[in-house]
């Protein structure tokens, strides 16, 4: 299934016709760069185009009041004047005599997106969209929004499709208070908000805006809040808060629809966040985002002012929507001392909430959220810096790297006897190995047919290697012995780093660097003391792979950071005959693998266990993995041996810290 676009050029009929320093970023070149970024790269003909609608009377009525729709009903015959004086009663947004025609191509074009996904006609989808939304209250409007789109999407989804569970992720760099008033008291909804903050002196200076606000009454914990409490945050701190606050509790939520307030404000270069994230971050938020919900993923714009990183951002969302490879991320060094103080806190304000936090640890000694009063001098400083040093025109980042699609998506390795699961290329020719490493095989006493399948393996590493293949599945007599050759052997000269991911455990893995090109994360029901190195982690789950629920928190808290930090060529996923895995945790975790290596995901399986290789080819053609149904609790020891582990491996893995 594919990927909808929803834009109409109407969107960009309406402007700001007057003066008002808060309110010129929002300009139509916002709207007219991105679609015209996503046509020149040509991945807009790769979308299904959806037209855009107004919103009627009824949906707008689902999040706002009738004195509200009809006060803004009145707009279109306002003069320039009467304009002025109508916006006066809001605070940082501007009307005009297009603006409600608009709101409601907004609004409606929200709903065409879930309409187009939730009906199967495509998988998931963007909305073009200006005014933003997520600011606007049930009577009012506020922040260049008017009506609240994705909240009427969030409410529309419910009634119309019977949805349970949507979850809304609010990438946006300013809080979305008015999504937040609107589920604050509803479980259905959980809403995610990360926003600059600085202990409240950054717009809206909510107090609620601020990490304790964690929802009321049968919502409270249905609302997360991540204040940044300092700007320049990276691509290292929204991966941490990703990893350590909002997935664990996106997979305990089981959400059956993921609405985005897809804002790009929050990417380098914006004026109004002054962050230091790249584009290609959002290539992984939404990579991360896309096994939930059966992949049923509505991203709708909200803000983004520099009109070059929300292009770019814009593209690398709908790149990963349309399931091409996402790109490595280099030097990721752990979230600064600012962002884990905001992580811990959000972590610590919601482990009474979640089982998945439930072991997180107690907040910070520094209270961050009583407000700093800003003293009179400090505010001078900040007038006196020269505008040129605070704004962001002068910050410049790489163009986001090429995300070339391999000719072969899957390709297999198996023996001659056994079927090909549909998609996947089985790979025949097998090139003949150095003399040396046959005579090495032989020795390691693999046979005949051994030696062909090690060839054919070693073939599938250069295809991978060389971007002709994305990943591949390879089934063996012996998963343990080709796992110690392919990391020993095939990849000595072909890759610089590999990370293998061993599920279950046969036998102690005799084979560990410690020159860090390879590291080893064994998850598995057995505890092993041998070899406490940087590069060897053996995660213990008390009931083993079985335990999904464990399962899935090591691989967030410490599988997906570890990897991220790492940033391997080559991801190696060993399946030890008798882990007992789920296949839904199976798929899940293939899928997230995908985020690293630009998806070379080399799978070895035994022969045994061919019955499995159907859901590992769907996993492995990036068909979105089933959702986990009913998790249990995990087992207390379990999580608190994660957070052990995560607290002995911090020293040497930044991205594992979650306290200060
Ligand atoms: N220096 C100018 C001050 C601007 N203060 C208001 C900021 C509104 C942000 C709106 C947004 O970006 O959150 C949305 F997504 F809604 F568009
Ligand atoms: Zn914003």
């Amino acid at each position: 299934m594919g990927t909808a676009l929803l834009y109409d050029e109407e969107m960009t009929k309406y402007k700001l016709l007057w003066v008002d320093p808060a309110c010129k970023i929002e300009v139509p070149e916002r709207l007219i760069v991105s679609y015209e970024a996503l046509v020149r790269s040509g991945l807009s003909d790769r979308c299904i185009s959806i037209p855009a609608r107004e919103a009627s009377d009824s949906e707008i009525l689902l999040v706002h009041s009738e004195l509200y729709l009809e006060a803004v009903k009145k707009t279109p015959y306002m003069t320039l004047e009467d304009l002025k004086e109508f916006t006066l009663q809001f605070g940082d947004v501007y009307f005009h005599p297009n603006i409600y025609h608009c709101a409601k191509l907004a609004s409606g074009s929200a709903l065409q997106l879930v309409d187009s996904v939730m009906t199967g006609k495509v998988r998931n989808g963007i909305a073009l969209v200006r005014p933003p939304g997520h600011h606007s209250m049930h009577g009012a409007a506020n922040g260049f929004c008017v009506f609240n789109n994705v909240a009427i999407a969030a409410r529309y989804a419910k009634q119309k499709y019977g949805v349970k569970r949507v979850l809304i992720v609010d990438w946006d760099i300013h809080h979305g208070q008015g999504v937040q008033y609107c589920f604050e008291d509803d479980p259905s909804v959980l809403y995610f908000s990360w926003h600059r903050y600085e202990h409240q002196n950054f717009w809206p200076n909510l107090r609620e805006s601020d990490y304790d606000s964690v929802g009321k009454e049968s919502g409270t914990g249905f609302n997360i809040n991540v204040p940044w409490n300092n700007v320049g945050m990276e691509n290292s701190d929204y991966l941490s808060v990703f990893c350590h606050v909002l997935l664990p509790v996106a997979y305990e939520f089981c959400p059956d629809l993921v609405l985005v307030c897809a804002g790009f404000d929050s990417a380098i270069g914006d004026p109004e966040g002054e962050m230091c994230a790249t584009p290609d971050i959002f290539a992984h938020l939404t990579h991360l985002l896309m096994n939930l919900a059966g992949g049923k993923l509505c991203a709708v714009l909200e803000g983004g002012y520099n009109l070059t990183s929300l292009a770019q951002s814009v593209c690398q969302t709908v790149q990963t929507l349309l399931g091409d490879p996402v790109p490595q991320l280099a030097n990721l060094r752990g979230p600064c001392k600012s962002a884990i103080e905001s992580l811990q806190c959000a972590r610590s304000a919601h482990r009474r909430y979640w089982s998945f936090l439930k072991h997180a640890a107690d907040p910070p000694m520094t209270d961050i959220s009583t407000k700093h009063i800003k003293s009179a001098m400090e505010e001078e400083e900040k007038t006196e810096m020269a505008e040129e040093e605070r704004c962001t025109e002068g910050k410049v980042w790489p163009e986001p790297p090429e995300r070339l699609c391999p000719p072969v998506c899957s390709a297999s390795v198996l023996p001659d006897d056994v079927v090909c699961p549909d998609g996947l290329k089985p790979l025949s020719s097998s090139k003949d190995l150095e003399p040396l490493l046959v005579s090495k095989l032989k020795t390691a006493a693999v046979d005949g047919d051994g030696v062909t399948t090690f060839s054919r393996l070693y073939t599938l590493v250069e295809k991978l290697v060389a971007n002709e293949i994305r990943n591949g599945l390879v089934l063996v007599p012996d998963v343990a012995a080709a796992m110690m050759c392919v990391v020993q052997d095939l990849t000595s000269d072909l890759v610089k780093r590999v990370l293998v991911v061993c599920v279950g455990k046969e036998k102690e893995l005799d084979y560990v660097t410690t020159d860090g090109k390879v590291l080893v994360v064994q998850i598995s029901s057995e505890d092993s003391e041998e070899h406490r190195s940087k590069y060897y982690i053996p995660v213990c789950l008390k009931k083993g792979c079985s335990d999904t629920s464990g399962f899935i928190q090591a691989v967030l808290g410490l599988l997906l950071p570890l990897g991220y930090e790492y940033n391997p060529d080559l991801v190696l996923l060993v399946r030890m005959p008798g882990s007992g895995v789920v296949d839904s945790m199976w798929q899940q975790l293939i899928g997230l693998l995908q985020g690293f290596a630009k998806g070379h995901t080399l799978v070895l399986m035994q022969v045994n266990e061919k019955a499995c290789m159907g859901s590992t080819a769907s996993a492995l053609l990036g068909h979105p993995a089933p959702p986990l149904q009913d998790l249990q609790t995990p087992f207390p020891e379990d999580g608190d041996a994660l957070e052990r582990l995560r607290e002995r491996l911090q020293a040497d893995w930044k991205m594992l810290q979650t306290t200060s």
